[in-house]
């Protein structure tokens, strides 16, 4: 919807037809966006040549089905043609950032990511949302965001790219981490402590990658972070509180996307070979991989020595 503020033939492909079709029937999509319709200029589409006349494309699937996705798009895609990155996540197994897996399946696309603060719901109610765009060139990164931004969808440029992408990435898992502090009802003041720590391991992380501490400072990574670590709404945060009430792993996602239930086995795993520290993304994968539960994750993290703040 928002591409096609004051735009037409914005084409939106989905992999369903039935989907596509119900959506270009009802211009609402009633399972995910109730109530909220179709921009008149979007026209939804079940064929993927259907986008081969397009020079800016966004990809908002899965992260885990990112590389999919791009593979079959690839032969519709002319060369020089923007490819925007709106998954958040690593692909699992290979440990890919997305901007890998596209760059690898869609050689011929210059790369963008768009990450930051923003549930879809806020976005196409036409709440005020801020959010980043990032490509290596900054050129493009202008062009893009003058492209896209509207009156309430204000987009900040960087080029730093790896960056946005980690941020996005690891907000997800220590999203998880704070839902299920919600779950136990440990209290707002351990809300808090669970942001401020996670934000210091998505900064050790970040620093490994040599990724710009103001990148995970700014909007998608401290900005996403404290959005997703601070309200039901998000599908990561519903999970821990889902996963704090006993429920198993697969049935708490309650059939929703929690793309950090994927990210979290490969951010640990990349953590440990750069010898960075992650305890609380770490907790969150051993409670999802069911090698502890909720209790001993709590109690492990409580009982980590005393050390230096930062
Ligand atoms: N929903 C939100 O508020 C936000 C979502 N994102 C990110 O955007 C990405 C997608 O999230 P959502 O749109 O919420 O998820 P979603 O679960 O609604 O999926 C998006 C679309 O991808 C399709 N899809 C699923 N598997 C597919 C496959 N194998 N091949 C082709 N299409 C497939 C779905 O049918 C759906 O139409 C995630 O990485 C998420 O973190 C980012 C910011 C906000
Ligand atoms: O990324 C998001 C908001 O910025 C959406 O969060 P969830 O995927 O946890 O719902």
């Amino acid at each position: 919807n928002v591409a096609a503020t004051g735009r037409s033939g914005v084409v939106l492909w989905g992999h369903r037809p039935e989907h596509v079709a119900a959506l270009a029937r009802e211009r609402e999509n009633r399972a995910a966006l109730p109530g909220l319709p179709l921009a008149a200029g979007v026209a939804p589409s079940a064929d993927l040549a259907s986008v081969a006349a397009a020079s800016v494309l966004l990809g908002v699937v899965p992260a885990q089905a990112m590389r999919e996705v791009v593979r079959r798009l690839a032969p519709h895609v002319s060369p020089g043609a923007v490819f925007i990155i709106c998954a958040k996540g690593i692909e699992r197994g290979t440990r890919r950032f997305m901007s890998e897996v596209v760059a690898e399946e869609l050689p011929q696309a210059q790369i963008a990511v768009l990450s930051g603060p923003s549930f879809a719901a806020d976005v196409c109610r036409g709440l005020p949302t801020a959010v980043t765009l990032a490509a290596e060139d900054e050129e493009l990164a202008r062009r893009l965001c003058e492209l896209l931004s509207t009156r309430s969808f204000r987009l900040y440029r960087s080029t730093d790219l790896r960056g946005v992408e980690l941020g996005g990435a690891a907000k997800n898992v220590l999203a998880i981490a704070a839902g299920m502090a919600e779950g136990r009802a440990l209290g707002a003041s351990a809300r808090a402590a669970l942001i401020a720590r996670g934000f210091a391991e998505l900064m050790r992380l970040g620093k490994s990658f040599g990724v710009r501490q103001e990148t995970l400072m700014g909007l998608s990574g401290l900005g996403d972070l404290v959005l997703t670590c601070g309200s039901a709404q998000s599908r990561n945060f519903a999970l821990g509180a889902a996963l704090a009430s006993g429920e198993a792993p697969l049935a708490a996602t309650h059939g929703k996307l929690a793309e950090g239930a994927f990210t979290a086995a490969a951010l640990v795993e990349m953590a440990r070979e750069r010898g960075v520290e992650i305890p609380i993304a770490e907790a969150v994968d051993a409670i999802l991989t069911g090698r502890i539960d909720v209790d001993q994750a709590i109690e492990a993290l409580l009982m980590r020595p005393l050390k230096a703040e930062a």
